[in-house]
């Protein structure tokens, strides 16, 4: 698609990729106002945040040095958007914009101004991050505080505090009090000697995520310089999947962003919020709408989804929301038979078999590649893979499990990080044929990493070189893909000492902090070797390590904002859903999640030895209201 250097008049701008947007997105595309955007699955609400950033940027309504900060939830959401700004806008517009996750934008500030917090709150400057668990809290609660002082309370106050509460309530439920508590409550006494203990009793502070949001708004709270920073900095605040933020998250938003120019969008849909587990608001809609003067603006197309999954997909929706307004769908059928159906299988390993066999002929036939489908399921992705992953193979389709760890991190998080990414960029440059589009990458990248601007042609020339020179010597050195730790390890340090570990640090600040750098890039080389197995050529490793010729096997809550052809939801019975009375209603929102991502097809599976489907029955009534059919497959 053509992208556009020189400004476009407001009248003349016309929506970049996408032949047209209907009348209310253009609206808020165009709004000079804070809005609010409620609108169901494949609504098109991001890629309304991606043509609103090209309106701002190509249109000069928001004019240099102003940047536009867009704050997602998950790490992939944030690279998502990223990538479709780049694709609609010249690389100078793109540049100006910056999207991050919340805890990257909170780690952020804290690794800039955190030792200008009080004494009381600051971190050591390489604190580490912590992901404490309810078993923490019980410990902390019940074996290491003990009794508070008598002015304070006894005890039984301090066991009688429930683990659930102590987090989202006591310990990050509130912005933190500048001076501590004055006359602590025994709630307020406990959660101020966790602060303490994590702040101060090792040699380096630990911090949860969560923790990190209340220190910044902390910060950000008493120190002016560091908050007008930021208002200048930000003309436009765009916020994506709006319905899962915290308390802690719309605190330091309006901490920073209360009364000043800064023009917010916020996007979401009330019925795929999943994530009340993880502290998000009841409602922050409403409060955003009271709080900016939103003006809230609905979308009614749905651009992912065939008319017969939209219609599906409405009952599963009016059971979130009875008032829930039917989507249009902009997406053409494309597939004979049913688009949705429930597949009863005898055992696990027969469904495991068919399954496959069913994903290779629908390859073949429909001419679709694996990621095409996606195996989904509720949790414990790792027990489900254990079944499927021999039976896709033995069918010559790799699986792969998106939530696996290598070394300590996620996949699916190791493939969006920068570091990752740049490895891989430099290695296909270096060792494939046909690798243009790396160089772009590549030479982007690294002027971003040295701070050489796009006009800079001297620098941008010498750069090149480099690079040229660089991936030659490199693909001299290595003709062959790692075949031992000790080399993969080799190559990604010898890439690293080319980029400038400095450099990357000073870009990326996350890396500077802890020992995150030296995780990531242990993992980098994990996964180069296990991709490098059987001696395959570099093309095909480095395929291997993206996962491109694998299908992948992933939960619903990692699913969100994403979208595949065919959905394949394994496990829709009581065992999967063993929580499903404790939270209804969160839990109907992830099955509405589950059925959203496909665009043509849905298939549940269910199979009787792994539980029963009474509990359940509510998600079998609502797919037989919409007439899908149970069928008995092997
Ligand atoms: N105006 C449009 N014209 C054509 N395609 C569009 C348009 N808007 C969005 N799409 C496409 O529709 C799909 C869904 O869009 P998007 O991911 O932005 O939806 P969403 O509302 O954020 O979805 P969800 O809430 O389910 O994650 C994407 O493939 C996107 O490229």
């Amino acid at each position: 698609m053509a992208v556009l250097s020189r400004r476009v008049r407001p009248d003349d701008w016309k929506p970049v990729g996408v032949d047209a947007l209907e009348a209310n997105a253009l609206k808020v595309v165009r709004s000079a106002d804070n809005r609010s955007v409620i609108a169901g699955p494949g609504a098109g609400k991001t890629e309304l945040l991606a043509q609103r950033a090209a309106y701002l940027l190509q249109t000069g309504t928001a004019p240099p040095p102003g940047r536009i900060l867009a704050i997602s939830f998950k790490r992939d959401a944030a690279t998502n958007l990223a990538a479709r700004v780049r694709q609609r806008c010249h690389r100078i517009h793109a540049g100006r914009f910056d999207s991050m996750t919340f805890d990257a934008f909170a780690k952020g500030l804290i690794d800039r101004f955190g030792q200008a917090l009080p004494e009381l709150w600051r971190p050591t400057p390489d604190y580490e991050i912590m992901f404490p668990n309810d078993r923490d809290y019980r410990d902390f609660l019940q074996q290491q505080l003990g009794a508070p002082p008598t002015s304070v309370g006894i005890y039984a106050d301090i066991q009688a505090i429930t683990v659930k509460a102590f987090e989202r309530r006591h310990l990050v439920g509130l912005p933190l009090p500048l001076e501590g508590w004055p006359n602590p409550t025994p709630c307020q006494w406990a959660a101020d000697r966790y602060w303490q203990t994590s702040l101060r009793s090792g040699k380096t502070s630990g911090l949860s995520f969560p923790m990190i949001g209340r220190l910044v708004e902390l910060l950000l709270r008493v120190n002016p310089m560091a908050r007008d920073a930021l208002r200048l900095t930000y003309s436009h605040l765009f916020m994506d999947e709006f319905q899962d933020t915290t308390q802690i998250q719309y605190d330091l938003v309006r901490t920073i962003f209360l009364g000043t120019d800064t023009v917010i969008t916020a996007v979401g849909d009330n019925k795929q919020q999943i994530m009340r587990w993880a502290m998000a608001m009841d409602d922050p809609f409403t409060a955003f709408d009271a709080d900016f003067a939103a003006k809230r603006t609905p979308l009614y197309n749905n651009y992912r989804s065939s008319p017969e999954l939209v219609r599906i997909q409405h009952v599963l929706a009016q059971a979130l929301d009875a008032r829930a307004v039917a989507p249009v769908s902009k997406t053409v059928g494309t597939i004979a038979g049913d688009s949705c159906a429930i597949w009863d299988f005898s055992t696990p390993e027969v469904e495991a078999d068919r399954l496959a066999a069913f994903v290779a002929a629908e390859m073949k036939t429909q001419k679709l590649g694996p990621r095409d489908f996606v195996l989904l399921v509720r949790q414990k992705a790792v027990d489900y893979a254990a079944v499927l992953e021999p039976a896709f193979a033995a069918a010559g389709i790799p699986l792969r499990n998106e939530a696996g760890t290598v070394g300590t991190v996620m996949l699916q998080e190791l493939l969006a990080e920068e570091a990752s990414e740049l490895v891989v960029a430099i290695l296909h440059l270096a060792m494939t044929k046909r690798a243009g589009r790396y160089w772009t990458d590549c030479q982007e990248a690294l002027a971003a990493l040295r701070g050489v601007a796009p006009d800079e042609e001297a620098a941008q020339t010498k750069l090149a070189r480099e690079l040229d020179a660089y991936v030659i010597k490199l693909s001299a050195a290595h003709p062959n893909p790692p075949k031992t730790k000790a080399i993969a390890q080799s190559i990604v340090d010898d890439i690293l000492a080319f980029i400038g570990r400095e450099r990357l640090i000073a870009v990326h600040p996350a890396y500077g902090q802890g020992s995150w750098l030296e995780k990531v890039l242990d993992a980098v080389a994990v996964h180069l070797l296990v991709s490098s197995a059987d001696g395959i050529d570099w093309s095909s490793a480095l395929d291997a390590y993206e996962g491109i010729h694998a299908i992948p096997l992933m939960t619903i809550h990692k699913s969100k904002g994403l979208e595949y052809h065919s959905v394949i939801f394994v496990g829709l019975d009581d065992g999967a859903w063993w929580s499903f009375s404790n939270d209804q209603v969160e839990a109907t929102a992830g099955f509405f999640v589950a059925f959203t991502r496909a665009k043509q097809r849905v298939v549940f599976t269910y199979c009787a030895r792994r539980g029963s489907r009474t509990k359940i029955a509510t998600l079998y009534e609502l797919l037989s209201k919409a007439g899908v059919q149970s069928v008995r497959v092997a």
